[in-house]
């Protein structure tokens, strides 16, 4: 199968539909060779429309799709040699599961033999080793796309399109297919363009996430890049859970940065200029406890709300004297456990908030 993964550039590509208007504006985006990137965004944010253009399906209006250097926009699907896995299970149902994986393998003139052996193969590598005679209706829908995996990796392809593979998926399986999948794209070493608008899968699988909004790509970055420091307002709000803070930055008596709001005055990192500016915090960042601790800055007075409890970890929602909800999660033992309507202070280390400057 594959030795290689293939580079994948856009270059300003753009694509409008007649009847809905742009879908994809100008996106730019480098694909390094072996790199699993995700696609997400919200519905409509042109994730497929994106991933259509890279197999061939839909032409750019402008901008050129390079792989491996090379300008393929005029070379139809078929020449461009790309494995894909779709939502829907793609399988020739008349074909049992071998002659499915096997046809890729016959359209390229393999000899009997080999493609025997390839496809005994590539059913080892997802775990369906003596299913070959099965008709995909005898599948279970984990196992069909695990079967619609081998077929889109057979030919060894140095690039595997994938898009929303998992989400006809029960949560339970969809978690165990992901780390297949992510297990096969290393060994296998191919590239890997995935999308999603899970983004808790995106943030498993991804080396590098691209986020969509409105047909333009709001930021790239690793997982931990995009949650912890998310360019913008939508990101944060789209990747987790976040508690937003409107405020304006400035600097207090004693020439430390605060951020000014309805919260409050907290003192926060410095690095950004004064002005207005919203502060993130994730609900991990923050410590609750059930008393106020002198001393201690930034600190806010709330109540709790609501609670869920995971074993390991504990949700709550409490609610600040403003009003305000805010989500916190604790790891904590079960009997520091903080009843409804507890009076609890939230405090957190000003190095973890993160500043959204201008916004
Ligand atoms: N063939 C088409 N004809 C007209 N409009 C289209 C076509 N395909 C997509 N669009 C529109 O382009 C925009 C982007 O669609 P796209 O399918 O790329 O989004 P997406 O992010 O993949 O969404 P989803 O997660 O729902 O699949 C949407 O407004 C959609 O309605």
């Amino acid at each position: 199968m594959t030795s290689s993964g293939a580079q994948v550039e856009l270059v300003s590509i753009s694509k409008s539909f007649k009847s809905s208007g742009t879908a994809v504006a100008s996106v730019d985006l480098n694909i390094g060779a072996g790199e699993f990137v995700t696609l997400l965004g919200p519905s409509g944010s042109g994730k497929t429309t994106t991933l259509n253009m890279i197999a061939g399906f839909i032409d750019p209006d402008e901008g050129s799709v390079r792989l491996d250097g090379v300008d393929v926009v005029s070379t139809p699907v078929h020449k461009r040699d790309i494995g894909m896995v779709f939502q829907q299970f793609s399988l020739f149902p008349h074909m049992t599961v071998g002659e499915n994986i096997a046809f890729p393998l016959k359209e390229r003139g393999m000899k009997r033999a080999q493609v025997a052996e390839a496809v005994e193969s590539v059913l080892e590598k997802v775990n369906l080793a003596g299913y070959a005679n099965r008709k995909p209706q005898e599948l279970s829908g984990g196992q069909q796309q695990r079967a619609a995996i081998a077929r889109a990796i057979v030919f060894g392809p140095r690039l595997l399109l994938m898009d929303e593979p998992l989400s006809a998926l029960d949560k339970k399986l969809r978690e165990h297919l992901q780390l297949e999948i992510k297990r096969i794209q290393r060994d296998l070493g191919v590239t890997c363009v995935f999308v999603t608008h899970d983004q808790e899968e995106a943030l498993l699988l991804s080396d590098r996430i691209v986020v969509f909004n409105e047909g333009e790509v709001v930021q790239v970055g690793t997982p931990a890049e995009v949650y912890a420091h998310p360019s913008e307002r939508f990101v944060a709000e789209f990747l987790g859970d976040s508690n937003l803070f409107d405020g304006t930055l400035g600097t207090d008596d004693d020439g430390a940065r605060t951020l000014g709001c309805d919260e409050g005055v907290f003192p926060v990192a410095t690095g950004h200029a004064d002005g207005a500016a919203c502060l993130l915090l994730r609900p991990e960042v923050i410590e609750l406890s059930p008393s106020r601790t002198a001393g201690v800055r930034p600190q806010i007075r709330c109540v709790v709300e609501d609670s869920d409890y995971f074993g390991p970890v504990t949700k709550y929602w409490v609610r600040s004297e403003t009003g305000r909800m805010l989500h916190v999660r604790q790891t904590q033992d079960p009997e520091s456990f903080l009843p409804v309507g507890a009076e609890v202070f939230l405090s957190w280390d000003p190095a973890r908030g993160h500043i959204l400057a201008g916004q």
